[in-house]
């Protein structure tokens, strides 16, 4: 398979870093303008770096587009003449909907919107995805690239702008919670690098009993306070400061800006 990501900033070179370290593709092009955050990868084989759209294009069967929403247009317009009925174009920018890529390039083409987050450098992605007609018979094709990756969900385009939040931004939630946990564990005591870990190890204990065991929260949570302890002393306090509420305020407040973005 010959890859193509256009765009290799935050989120293109971190797709970049995934698909190296697991070797998925008999060709990977990487294009941008400014090709430093992948510079690294120039000695990996068969990876081709570019500051050409169009040699991306040209030379691969799966297209990413991995550019922010103000640029996307612009380029595909770009590599429109370049691209066709066999190309897999995929598009990772928030809020730009599956029919603007159609306006575009033409609704004949095999078009897939891919939602993944940061850790797809690392293969440990919450992807989501959605194609338009053209592109529903690749999205096994797009599950078996993604899938080492971390894990995929299909689902359908509508519900793409929330799994923007809560998978894609939602890496971000959950880094803001475990960093709030270090300043706490610093205040009591810890040193900062200490800290760190500690919040960083019970962070990740709690998202792997919960995937393992395959329980509710709520349940795990009964298993850990102790009556008149001090578990349900912290839990109760902060429920009192809103912390559920302010996440989902939070949640909401981030899906009103993208639908936002997808309508400018
Ligand atoms: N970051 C994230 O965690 C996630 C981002 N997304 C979406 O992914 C997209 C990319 O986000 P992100 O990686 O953070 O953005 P970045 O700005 O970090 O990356 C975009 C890259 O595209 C480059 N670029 C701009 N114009 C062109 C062009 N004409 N040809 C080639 N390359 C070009 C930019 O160069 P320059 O900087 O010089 O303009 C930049 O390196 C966005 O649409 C975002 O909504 C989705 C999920 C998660
Ligand atoms: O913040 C943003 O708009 C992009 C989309 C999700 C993650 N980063």
């Amino acid at each position: 398979m010959k890859i193509a990501i256009i765009g290799t900033g935050n989120l293109g070179s971190s797709i970049a870093k995934g698909l190296i370290k697991n070797k998925s593709f008999s060709a990977l092009y990487l294009s941008d303008k400014n090709t430093s955050a992948v510079n690294q990868f120039v000695d990996e084989p068969y990876v081709k770096i570019t500051n050409s759209n169009a040699t991306a294009v040209e030379n691969s069967d799966v297209v990413i587009f991995a550019l922010q929403p103000r640029h996307i247009e612009g380029v595909l317009k770009e590599v429109e003449p370049l691209i066709t009925d066999d190309h897999v174009v995929m598009s990772v920018a928030a809020g730009f909907e599956i029919s603007r890529i159609e306006g575009i390039i033409g609704s004949d083409k095999q078009i897939i919107r891919v939602m993944p987050n940061t850790a797809i450098s690392i293969g440990k992605s919450m992807t989501c995805l959605s194609a338009n007609d053209s592109g529903e018979h690749k999205l096994g094709m797009a599950k078996d690239i993604f899938n080492q990756l971390g894990t995929t969900m299909v689902i359908p385009e509508e519900q793409i702008q929330a799994a923007t939040v809560i998978c894609a931004s939602g890496i971000a939630f959950w880094m803001r919670l475990v960093r709030a946990t270090t300043q706490g564990a610093i205040q009591l005591g810890f040193e900062a690098e200490e800290a760190h870990e500690l919040a960083l190890q019970t962070c990740y204990g709690a998202a792997s009993l919960l995937k393992e065991s395959g329980r509710h929260p709520e349940a795990e949570i009964d298993r850990v306070t102790t009556p008149s302890g001090c578990t349900i002393e912290g839990l109760n306090e902060m429920e009192h400061q809103g912390l559920s509420s302010s996440l989902i305020k939070g949640i909401n407040a981030s899906f009103e800006k993208i639908n936002q973005i997808k309508n400018s």
